[in-house]
């Protein structure tokens, strides 16, 4: 496949799925040269984007992009992402905070039994958090788009982030009918034009994108793409779930930091952070907003989580 070629050369690792789809078994001796014809994903998240790439064409049946472009219409406009997670920085002089509404995930497993997306959601924004992630993966991570509909019927106000994995510019429409104002663009997928298109689709949407790296190769592609305004280092590899937060600090040493501060970019430090150090930590690396799923979901009091999260009551 030409596209796993191009993708490979900008040190793309994840494939996209062969078309004839994964064998339904393997027969004796050909299941080692299956695998290596690339019909066995080779990690978690390339399994993801696999899967991810069948349910996509598979609702792109159902709703056409014209059926989107029409419900567009009279939808209401998105909410500033990027206005609410400055306007928190500058209140509190901390990092503004994208809550994540996230019930499971493959690398933790269940994070939260009774799960009531809404009420979490509510618990969040009364804990001072600018923004809101909401999963919509439902395989992997539990979540639905019928989460994120709700918490945007529910009149919580917080911009909203529709996490998924995004290997079509058609799911970017049908993010937006569902009430997103955000979403996440991963460089570890998304070959550099797909990222340049889906971004140009985004500024027509109104929706801010979150594109995010994981390594200085990743970074250095999307900082060679023009319109950029918001970065996420997210500290998990997601082919291993490796985890490590001075990956934060490692991407933006030097001269990447620098464009950054150039540019006025605003960087979002990803998964991993528990504690008030693990935040100054991330700060003094240079993020300017954080997204934050485990340490707070686990909590009783969501809201309160926060609170602990920070060291103090961000709410005010
Ligand atoms: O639960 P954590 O460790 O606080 O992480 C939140 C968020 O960063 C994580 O869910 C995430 C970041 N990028 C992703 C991409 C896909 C799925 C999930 C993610």
């Amino acid at each position: 496949m030409l596209e796993n070629e191009v993708a490979s050369g900008q040190g793309i690792r994840i494939r996209r799925r062969p078309p004839s789809g994964p064998p339904l078994h393997y027969v004796g001796p050909f299941q080692f040269r299956l695998q290596n014809e690339g019909n066995t994903p080779r990690n978690i998240l390339e399994e993801i984007v696999w899967n991810k790439d069948k349910e996509v064409s598979q609702l792109k049946e159902r709703k056409p992009l014209s059926v989107l472009k029409k419900a567009l219409e009279n939808a209401p406009p998105a909410r500033d992402f990027i206005g609410a997670l400055r306007a928190a920085n500058e209140r509190t002089g901390l990092p503004g905070l994208i809550a994540e509404v996230k019930k499971a995930s493959p690398s933790r497993g269940i994070l939260r039994e009774n799960f009531d997306p809404v009420e979490i959601a509510k618990s969040y924004e009364k804990g001072g958090a600018a923004c809101l992630s909401v999963l919509t993966d439902e395989k992997y991570f539990k979540g639905s788009f019928e989460n994120l509909e709700a918490i945007r019927k529910a009149g919580v106000k917080c911009p909203l982030l529709c996490k998924e994995f995004i290997v079509d510019a058609w799911q970017l429409y049908y993010a937006r009918t569902k009430g997103a104002d955000a979403v996440l663009l991963i460089a570890a997928v998304l070959p550099d034009l797909d990222i340049k298109y889906m971004i140009k689709i985004c500024k027509i949407l109104g929706l801010t994108a979150l594109v995010e790296v994981h390594d200085e190769r990743e970074f250095d592609r999307v900082l060679a793409i023009e319109g950029i305004e918001l970065i996420g280092i997210n500290n998990r590899n997601l082919e291993t779930f490796e985890l490590d937060i001075s990956i934060t600090k490692k991407l933006l040493e030097g001269e990447r930091g620098k464009i950054i501060r150039e540019r006025d970019i605003i960087m979002v430090g990803e998964s991993g952070l528990f504690t008030p150090e693990d935040i100054a930590y991330v700060q003094e690396a240079g993020v300017r907003a954080i997204l934050v799923g485990e340490s707070i979901v686990k909590q009783s009091d969501p809201g309160k989580g926060i609170s602990n999260l920070f060291g103090k009551d961000i709410s005010i």
